[in-house]
């Protein structure tokens, strides 16, 4: 064979893509979810199984990689192609098909490769192996048929439902020895019923129409202790994908109205399909960031459901953040507190007729939970009361916060070893109509609201793709531009978000990222964390949005049955504009409206949003 004819043999996409994947989420801190969404490549799944091996394999082939030299010795071969291909030679397949250029090099390798795997002992690594045995959960939609009806569909498929268990630690004790052909309701939420670990529904019929959602209990926890009634209004504040915004709708029956708030764009995307999937007929969809909501014009708002992007630490499958990232761990959680806690005074301080929040996260740090809440509760005063999860479930659970911090044990932790599903953290505030709401100057409180519009809303949707590219193209102009005016100090003044305290200005900022700590959570750490809180919905969710991009206009498109949803975007064009902005001069900046012409089906309105994204100059900025 000649050395030729090898180079023209192309490496199969799935690993040139898989390759490229997990460069993005290791260098650029992207979201595997958006990147394997971004590819469109027919096999999803297999793209994402490889991508999620490797990099939890990364230590591992790092070693062997310095071992063998092979990237040194083999200088054209793609690092991260390299790792994706080891990955499946050692940990997956066990082979590579191909006689591409690419996988002869690392073929070549294989005997060394295997040898030091052995000789340094790697065998499957750690973070491959669960810590649980986490079983299938199945929310049945009541929004298209009922609990009782689901389990008869279940059992004509052959399933055999156990006896429902009447304390914790006997549906526990159930959980634990679950197994085919065996199923059981879940003890507090009756629509969630439970199969055995590993079960698989992606196929089903049901799953597919939308009557069943695979859904972790924990991810519903949030919601059942909500329990808002029929008829009421709801504000979901942070909703793609929507398995909290659904399961509302079913709460409510489609009888009432939910907001569901998503500033991600591409987030929203999955967020309209799961609304449409699931017929949750009485949502309103929103791509804005909730910060920017006008309380006055949801000030009908009686429930809220917080639920922030956070460090996902949580989630039993997710790959685990290395001490390689580029953000110190102490650093990421500091920066998630301020934004969970900023958040959440938002929906504390300014919607006058609220009766319950629940805030949610899918952590375990205590930094995102009952620091946050602690931090709040200093706020509100007597406002608002947190309620006992302990009260409302009956007793019957076991992991609460710690008595160590002032909310006491009155918030639910539920953890993978002990409750069989997701970490999360929930905590329930009651408003006391009777104690009028303090004042509050802090992040999100209601003597904060002038500030909200000095915010660059448009970039907190950005990936952070976008905003390193955005990063790279500012910082490339810039130099340019100081090239030409060397004598040039163009100060100005950014307002800065602080963890702790309040706005502070700051100077001579470069870092376009910078601007706005909240931007950079919302992409960043969203994209990069939270990737889901169930493993199998990002990719069930991501098979199924279809989007499709004119020449001329960029728009979303759902197939309903008789008819076409069309969302015109602007985002696009909106990317386009913040890209060449530079944050220099006081700058109004015009929110193109969102159109959203609504199906019969769909109850989507349109909304018009003229916001200011000012940034102010310092004085000392240099006159031109
Ligand atoms: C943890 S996820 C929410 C999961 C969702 N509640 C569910 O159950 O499917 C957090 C979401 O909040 C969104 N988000 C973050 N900051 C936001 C903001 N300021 N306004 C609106 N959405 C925001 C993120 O893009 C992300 O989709």
């Amino acid at each position: 064979m000649s050395n030729e004819f090898v180079h023209s043999i192309t490496v199969p996409r799935i690993y040139k893509l898989t390759a490229d994947v997990v460069r993005r989420v290791r260098e650029d801190g992207a979201s595997l979810k958006t990147l394997i969404f971004e590819k469109k490549h027919p096999n999803v799944a297999g793209i994402y199984g490889l991508s999620v091996n490797t990099l939890r394999a990364l230590p591992q082939i790092d070693q062997l990689l310095d071992q063998t030299q092979i990237l040194t010795e083999q200088p054209r071969l793609n690092p991260w192609l390299a790792r994706v291909l080891i990955t499946e030679l050692l940990w997956r397949k066990g082979c590579l098909k191909s006689n591409a250029k690419p996988i002869l090099t690392v073929l070549a390798y294989e005997k060394k490769l295997r040898e030091l795997k052995h000789l340094n002992s790697i065998g499957t690594p750690d973070v491959y192996k669960k810590q649980v045995q986490k079983p299938r959960y199945v929310r049945v939609n009541t929004l298209i048929l009922s609990v009782e009806k689901a389990i008869s569909i279940f059992q004509n498929d052959g399933w055999q439902l156990l006896p429902k268990s009447t304390t914790y630690s006997s549906y526990l004790q159930s959980l634990s020895q679950l197994s085919k052909p065996h199923f059981i309701q879940d003890l507090h939420i009756p629509e969630i019923l439970v199969f055995p670990p590993s079960t698989h529904f992606y196929k089903h019929s049901g799953y597919l129409n939308g009557e069943f959602i695979l859904q972790d209990k924990a991810s519903c926890l949030p919601v059942h202790l909500l329990n808002p009634v029929g008829g009421s209004v709801v504000l979901d504040m942070c909703a793609a994908p929507g398995m909290k915004t659904s399961y509302v709708a079913a709460k409510l029956q489609n009888n009432g109205k939910v907001y569901a708030v998503e500033i991600d764009n591409n987030r929203f995307q999955i967020l309209i399909s799961q609304i449409k999937k699931t017929k949750s007929f009485c949502v309103e969809p929103l791509n804005q960031d909730a910060l920017s909501l006008n309380p006055d014009q949801y000030s009908h708002v009686e429930y809220i459901l917080v639920d922030p992007t956070c460090s996902g630490s949580g989630i039993v499958d997710r790959p685990e953040h290395s001490d390689t990232d580029s953000i110190p761990k102490s650093k990421r959680l500091q920066n998630l507190h301020s934004f969970q806690a900023y958040l959440l005074r938002y929906a504390l301080f300014n919607f006058p007729n609220v009766k319950k929040i629940i805030y949610s996260t899918c952590s375990l740090h205590p930094e995102e939970n009952e620091e946050v809440i602690d931090e709040v509760l200093g706020d509100v005063g007597n406002a608002y009361r947190l309620i006992p999860v302990r009260q409302l479930l009956k007793e019957n659970w076991v992991n609460f916060s710690s008595t160590k911090y002032n909310c006491g044990d009155a918030c639910l932790y539920a953890r993978p070893n002990d409750d069989f599903c997701n970490g999360f953290f929930v905590a329930v505030f009651e408003r006391n109509f009777d104690v009028i709401l303090p004042k509050c100057n802090l992040k999100g409180g209601n003597e904060y609201k002038p500030f909200i519009k000095n915010i660059e809303k448009n970039d907190m949707a950005k990936t952070a793709v976008h905003n390193r590219e955005k990063y790279k193209k500012t910082k490339k102009k810039r130099r340019n531009k100081q090239k030409k005016m060397s004598t040039d100090t163009n100060e100005f003044t950014i307002f800065e978000i602080e963890s702790k305290g309040k706005v502070k200005s700051k100077k001579n900022e470069t870092e376009i990222g910078k601007t706005n700590v909240c931007n950079s959570l919302s992409s960043n750490y969203d994209n990069k964390l939270v990737m889901n809180e169930s493993k199998g919905v990002q990719e069930e969710i991501l098979a199924e949005v279809k989007v499709k991009k004119s020449k001329h206009e960029t728009a979303y498109q759902i197939k309903t049955n008789n008819s076409m949803l069309k969302i015109n975007s602007d985002n696009e064009k909106q990317n386009t504009e913040s890209k060449t902005d530079s944050p220099k001069i006081k700058k109004k900046k015009k929110r193109i409206n969102k159109k959203v012409i609504g199906t019969d089906q769909l109850n989507f309105s349109k909304r018009k949003q003229n916001e200011e994204t000012i940034i102010v100059p310092s004085k000392k900025s240099k006159k031109e």
